[in-house]
This record gives structure tokens, C-alpha cells and sequence, in this order.
């Protein structure tokens, strides 16, 4: 579940209970990100982190150890529709860079004409190889951000 939204602290029991297998919350949404991760582990579920395009990637880098996955949002929190935003491409590549096995997401503007650029970051490092042996038909245009 992708909690987009205020005090991410109330809703971890409910969805919880309700089935949720992973937790993403937005670092900006909380002021004690370490009690929340501890908070969702405790009640089952994966972590994911995300962070606002105003937010830089240091900021993430002292829990991406604790996560499962880190989201970089490639529009302004809000509604659909919006823009890619380019300019993130960076952030996914320091992730993958100083975290190589970490789950790393993107949300916002992706589509055909973008998820290129995604793939082309996240694959900028040694995995381009590996991914045209295993997913060819793909090439560059291969979604798959995962390790
Ligand atoms: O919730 C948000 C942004 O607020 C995103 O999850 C968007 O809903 C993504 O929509 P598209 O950009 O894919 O249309």
C-alpha cells in the first residue's frame, strides 16, 4: 500500500488487518520515521519509504538500511495526470549506486514515452547486461527496476 497521506502513524494497524503485505509512507508525512518503521515490522508488513520531489535523497539514505523499498516520486503528490519529472532520475541512480539491493520504486508521469528512462537509470550500472540476456525482447525499454 502506497499511503499517501497525513499522520501515516493511525493507519498501520488498519491496514494491517485489513491484508496489506508492505507500508510505504511518505518520510515528509512523519516525525519519527524510525518508531513508524518499527511500528509497520511489528505488525507484519514490509517497509517502503517515499520521498516528494523537493525532497533530496540524503535524507532517505539514513533508513535505506531498515527499508525494503525506497519511492521516488516523479510528480508532486496530488493527482495523475502530471508530468514526469526527469530531473529524479538522479536520486534512483544514487540509490541503486550506495544501495544495490534495495527495492527501489517510481510513482507519477510514467508511461510509454517515460519508462525508458527509468530502466535506462536503474540499468546505467553493471546490471544492463544481465538484463539484456534475461529480458531481450525489452531492450531499453525494460521496466524492471528490481535487482
Ligand atoms: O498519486 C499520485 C500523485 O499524487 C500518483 O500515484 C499518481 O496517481 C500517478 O498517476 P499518473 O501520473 O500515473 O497518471
Amino acid at each position: 500500500m502506497h499511503m499517501m497521506v497525513s499522520r501515516p502513524e493511525q493507519w498501520v494497524k488498519p491496514m494491517a488487518v485489513a491484508g496489506a503485505n508492505q507500508y510505504t509512507f511518505h518520510l515528509e508525512a512523519t516525525e519519527n520515521p524510525g518508531a513508524l518503521i518499527k511500528d509497520i515490522r511489528e505488525n507484519g508488513m514490509k517497509v517502503g519509504l517515499a520521498i516528494k520531489p523537493g525532497t533530496t535523497v540524503e535524507y532517505l539514505a539514513p533508513w535505506a538500511n531498515q527499508i525494503d523499498m525506497a519511492l521516488v516520486m516523479t510528480v508532486e503528490p496530488g493527482f495523475g495526470g502530471q508530468k514526469f519529472m526527469e530531473d529524479m532520475m538522479p536520486k534512483v541512480h544514487w540509490l541503486r549506486t550506495q544501495f544495490p539491493s534495495l527495492d527501489i520504486e517510481v510513482d507519477g508521469g510514467v508511461g510509454p514515452d517515460t519508462i525508458h528512462r527509468c530502466a535506462e537509470v536503474r540499468l546505467s550500472l553493471s546490471f544492463r547486461p544481465w538484463s539484456k540476456t534475461f529480458f531481450p525482447k525489452y531492450g531499453k525499454k525494460t521496466y524492471l527496476l528490481r535487482k
